[in-house]
């Protein structure tokens, strides 16, 4: 029945404050108030209905998509919300669109990259949309490897102008969300060619469109790259081509922070390493971490209060049958993400931290922690979104044949999630890169430059030096152990971090004891996960390993009566969930039921198609039974 909460049994069971632990989930006090008043300001406005896209054809969606935005703008400005409380709102509207670029990577880059006068001179027109911007770095041809971009940028010293050129088909720059349709501007990444010299990859402000008539510019072709997975999903983004032949660009629009370029056409690199310019990708992959718990969190959610919900089997004399999520098996596959969600949330806040601080640094000219922050926020990302991307997969199959019902949000909110392990770096190629960041560490052991910070522990592995002849094999040939070994090295940081949060002033009864619960069953999947590992390099005894199990599933046995209160916690409105499965009052069935008829195809009892197909299908049918 409407307005009965059918999980309240399940909530008279907290042993916690979850107005509390809504606290620490949010981060404080101040984030609590504006991520709760923003999520009910956008689910109670209709013009953020978001039930309806499956039933769109692609150009409905996008035009949909821009109304959605241009709506979400206006209300930014009606009601003069924050930066803060805007950038909340175009979260909890929960739709990829151009602006996530815009504001995510456009801004970002020309803040990370730009000079001071660049940035006064362009800033202003981004923040008031005045400009609509893209991140446009990857090409057809490449990707992952950003040195082999082949977009050109010639100094013309003639007219102190840059030429941005696509010589190739695959220099086509190819992905960019934002500009197949709706980008003016774009961060163009480029070859600086000076005086017939080559100096690497560069970031050029390049206009693509008229701000008249939005038609492309002299030498602009540009357009959307098509379809991607699953319906709905990302097709709210224009993820697009663009080439350019010989389009000519101020000199001041080369962002100049990292290298310069003079009028007489001298190429100057700042005393700043040349890594800088990957900056804007090191800033959206800590907050890509960050999104990762919501993502996992959004679909646990999902799948705990539907496993409250469905009972299968069990039933005696007649009674109620089981609920699944008291089967072992169910917990055993569910408890371990729910303790992951948390686990991601704070490693994110700590990743968040850990980068403020070195661009705090890199103000002052400190480089000392940039490889550190790049290892991190490389292998964290590549780390949280994997295991996000297999978490949605798996809540998907913890709630049965109706989690592939697209009521049930997690079909399209896995179809909306999995470009995560590719987009802004895949993941193997960022854990290569954390690899490579071991190994160097690895090469000083016994010199004067000591481990510190998230890798301080390694002072402890001094035996690698004397097997470092060892690793001469070459980086390729051992790069599958060394991946393992770069996810192994990150999974430490994220239990480490863990309990660092533990040890700091957490308010609210029982809340501090339910987290350490969940650390604990973090840490021990981890162990039972790689048990191999761990037994044989005699890291662990078998006896260790039994002890492990039989404490995972105590500690599943103590989360079970809090399950839906610590997914209560996250505060997740129904309307951003999008989910019947997961809505609140666990009003599963009479919402799942009313649901189908409202789809298009239930306008008809007899189907479009029906005469024209089927009746002569069933006459030939009578006619060949008569033979
Ligand atoms: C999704 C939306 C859904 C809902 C909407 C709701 C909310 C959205 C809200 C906000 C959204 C915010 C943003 C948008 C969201 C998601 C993003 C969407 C789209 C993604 C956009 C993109 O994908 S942009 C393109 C990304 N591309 C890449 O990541 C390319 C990966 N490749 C590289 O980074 C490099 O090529 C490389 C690092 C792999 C290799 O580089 P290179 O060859 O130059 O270097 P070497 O390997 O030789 O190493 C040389 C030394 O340099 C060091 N190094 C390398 N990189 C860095 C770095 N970044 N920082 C510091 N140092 C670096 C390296 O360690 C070596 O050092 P040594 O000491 O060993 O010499
Ligand atoms: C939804 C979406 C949105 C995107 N948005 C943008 C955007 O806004 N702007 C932008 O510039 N780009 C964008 N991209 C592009 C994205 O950044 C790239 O696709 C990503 O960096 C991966 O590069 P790639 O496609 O070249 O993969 P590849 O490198 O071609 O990967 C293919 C395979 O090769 C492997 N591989 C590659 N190099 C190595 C190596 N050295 N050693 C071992 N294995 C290797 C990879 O692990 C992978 O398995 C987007 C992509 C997607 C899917």
């Amino acid at each position: 029945m409407e307005g009965v909460d059918h999980l309240a049994h399940e909530r008279n069971k907290s042993e916690f404050d979850v107005d509390a632990m809504k606290i620490v989930w949010a981060g404080s006090p101040h984030a609590f108030d504006v991520s709760d008043r923003i999520s009910k300001l956008v689910a109670s406005d209709p013009g953020f209905r978001k039930d309806n896209r499956s039933t769109l054809s692609r150009k409905e969606l996008f035009k949909n998509t821009l109304r959605k935005a241009a709506y979400a703008w206006k209300t930014i400005v009606d009601l003069r919300l924050s930066e803060e409380e805007a950038a909340k709102l175009r979260f909890y509207v929960d739709e990829p669109a151009f602006t996530d670029l815009h504001w995510g990577m456009f801004i970002p880059a020309i803040k990370g990259q730009g000079t001071e006068e660049q940035q006064q001179k362009w800033l202003p027109l981004a923040y008031k949309m005045q400009i609509i911007g893209c991140y446009a770095q990857t090409e057809l041809g490449h990707g992952s490897n950003v040195q082999g971009l082949e977009t050109t940028a010639t100094f013309d010293p003639q007219t102190d102008e840059f030429i941005i050129h696509s010589p190739t088909l695959t220099s086509s720059k190819w992905w960019p969300g934002g500009l197949g349709k709706v980008a003016t501007h774009a961060i163009a990444y480029a070859r600086l060619i000076v005086g017939g010299r080559e100096h690497g990859v560069n970031g050029f402000i390049v206009q693509l469109r008229s701000l008249e008539d939005h038609s492309p510019l002299l030498g602009i072709t540009v357009g959307d790259i098509g379809m991607k997975f699953g319906n709905g999903a990302y097709n709210t983004m224009d993820n697009g081509v663009l080439r350019f032949d010989h389009v000519r660009i101020p000199r001041n629009q080369m962002l100049m922070r990292v290298s310069q370029v003079t009028c007489e056409g001298k190429y100057k690199q700042s005393d700043v390493p040349r890594q800088l310019v990957y900056g804007t990708m090191v800033y959206v992959r800590q907050t890509i971490v960050a999104d990762a718990s919501c993502a996992l969190s959004r679909a646990v959610c999902i799948a705990t209060r539907y496993s409250a919900v469905r009972r299968q089997f069990g039933s005696q004399n007649g009674g109620p049958e089981t609920q699944v999520i008291d089967y072992k098996t169910q917990q055993s596959r569910l408890f371990p993400l729910l303790a992951s969600a948390y686990a991601f949330r704070f490693i994110g806040e700590w990743l968040k931290w850990l980068y403020a601080d070195v661009t705090q640094r890199l103000q002052a000219n400190d480089f000392s922690t940039l490889p550190e922050a790049h290892a991190c926020t490389a292998g964290l990302k590549s780390l949280t979104t994997t295991a996000t991307a297999d978490g949605i997969e798996e809540c998907r199959k913890l709630c049965g044949g109706h989690g592939y019902l697209c009521s049930s949000g997690l079909p399209e909110l896995f179809a909306v999630y999995v470009p995560a392990c590719t987009y802004e770096g895949d993941n193997t190629v960022l854990l290569l890169q954390v690899a490579r960041f071991l190994m160097k560490t690895v090469s000083q052991l016994g010199s004067s430059k000591k481990p510190v910070g998230t890798i301080a522990y390694m002072t402890r592995v001094e035996h690698l030096m004397q097997c470092r002849c060892g690793v001469q094999r070459g980086f390729a040939e051992l790069s599958v152990d060394l991946v393992e070994a770069a996810v192994a090295h990150c999974q430490l940081i994220v239990v480490s971090k863990f309990i660092e949060k533990l040890q700091q002033e957490i308010p609210g009864k029982g809340v501090k004891q339910q987290l350490e619960v969940l650390c604990n069953i973090y840490a021990l999947f981890l162990l039972h996960k790689h048990q191999g590992d761990f037994l044989s390099t005699g890291c662990i005894t078998p006896k260790h390993a039994a002890l492990a199990n039989d404490e995972l599933r105590s500690l599943y046995s103590q989360v079970r009566p809090n399950a839906i209160a610590l997914v209560d916690a996250f505060n997740y409105t129904d309307h951003y969930l999008g989910s019947i499965l997961g809505c609140y009052d666990g009003n599963v069935y009479p919402k799942l039921y009313e649901a189908a008829w409202k789809d298009p195809l239930n306008e008809s009892v007899v189907p479009d198609g029906y005469h024209q197909y089927i009746r002569p299908l069933l006459k030939q049918e009578i006619r060949t039974a008569r033979l």
